[in-house]
């Protein structure tokens, strides 16, 4: 079987026009542009060229856009008075707080300190618990682009034999929270995980985020079955620097049914949901309907 490419590019750029069009009945009928602030502590390189596209897309879809750019040493009150100051500007409707931060700030006391209702990454402990207790939540961004791909490309997601590899709070955990709800039957894989191969072959769904360059051979993919990867890995080949997945598309793809590319599959994807829950917050902290389709 050759899969078909599932083109995370082109569906987050329908994802985005559909919060473009979204953010301009907002302004017009409403006279409200939608606000996100993105906390950058620290100056690693990777980051930098995700938060500088994150607000390139915000202002292309219309909203407003407030970078806050700290020295590595912040101490944990100034980031944590930061918060408290953006939680109270009511222009601001989404906070991003991006991760990993300096080892000396407490990373769970930081975010869950963000306001909830203004928490679009969903990492907050309430956030957490609501979504699993299948309640109305901020869903984290990239298990929530893996959703709206994974629906887009099946239909019913329903009785399908789901295995999440990798179990981070921000990846593997709420994407399995999201399968579950969707009445997939779910294995969460990891370091410890006896026999993956063996796990990974009953899988009619395959999530892969686990952050090691091709570590998943085409041999352990079911013929037909869906493979999403997460992994964004730099490696070095033939001298150049190359962005590769979780898994080896080359074989993988001579199986799958269906696959995302890395670039080009999960991680456009995440960006457009951070953009379509920084549009939810908005809707919901104003007391408006919530925009369709954008939600899981
Ligand atoms: N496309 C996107 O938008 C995004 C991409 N990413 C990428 O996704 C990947 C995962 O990110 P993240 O969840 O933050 O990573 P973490 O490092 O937090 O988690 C990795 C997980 O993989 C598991 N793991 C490690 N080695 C193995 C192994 N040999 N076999 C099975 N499981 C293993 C770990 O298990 P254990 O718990 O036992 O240690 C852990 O649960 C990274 O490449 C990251 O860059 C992340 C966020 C967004
Ligand atoms: N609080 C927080 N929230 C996050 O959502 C978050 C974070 N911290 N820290 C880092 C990870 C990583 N992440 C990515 C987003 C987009 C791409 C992306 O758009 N990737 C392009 C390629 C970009 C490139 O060329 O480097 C692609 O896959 O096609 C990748 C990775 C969000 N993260």
């Amino acid at each position: 079987m050759v899969a078909q490419v599932i083109d995370g590019k082109a569906f987050a750029a329908k994802v985005r026009a559909q919060v473009a069009d979204q953010v301009a009945k907002l302004k017009e009928e409403n006279g409200i542009t939608p606000g996100l602030a993105v906390v950058l502590v620290g100056e690693d390189p990777a980051s930098q060229v995700y938060v500088r596209s994150k607000g390139k897309m915000t202002v292309e879809v219309g909203m407003n856009s407030y970078e806050h750019k700290l020295d590595a040493d912040t101490s944990e009150a100034d980031l944590l008075a930061l918060i408290e100051k953006l939680n109270n500007d009511p222009a601001v409707h989404g906070i991003l707080v991006q991760l990993p931060l300096p080892k000396h700030l407490n990373e769970d006391l930081v975010i869950n300190s963000i306001d909830p209702a203004k928490d679009v990454d969903g990492f907050h402990i309430s956030n957490v618990g609501l979504l699993g207790t299948g309640q109305k939540s901020m869903v984290p961004c990239t298990p929530l682009g893996c959703l709206m791909m994974l629906r887009d490309h099946h239909g019913s997601l329903s009785g399908m034999d789901a295995v999440v590899i990798g179990r981070s709070n921000i990846v593997g955990k709420p994407m399995a929270q999201l399968l579950l709800g969707d009445s997939c039957t779910v294995t969460i894989a990891h370091s410890r995980t006896k026999d993956l191969p063996d796990v990974v072959r009953r899988a009619d769904i395959v999530v892969a985020a686990v952050g090691r360059p091709e570590m998943v051979p085409g041999d352990w993919i079911k013929e037909g079955a869906t493979v999403i990867d997460v992994g964004i890995n730099r490696i070095e080949r033939d001298g150049k620097t190359k962005l590769v997945g979780d898994v080896d598309y080359a074989s993988a793809a001579e199986r799958a049914g269906a696959i995302t590319p890395v670039p080009g599959g999960v991680g456009p994807m995440t960006i457009a949901c951070l953009l379509a829950n920084t549009l939810t917050a908005c809707c919901r902290s104003n007391g408006l309907p919530e925009p369709e389709g954008l939600t899981a």
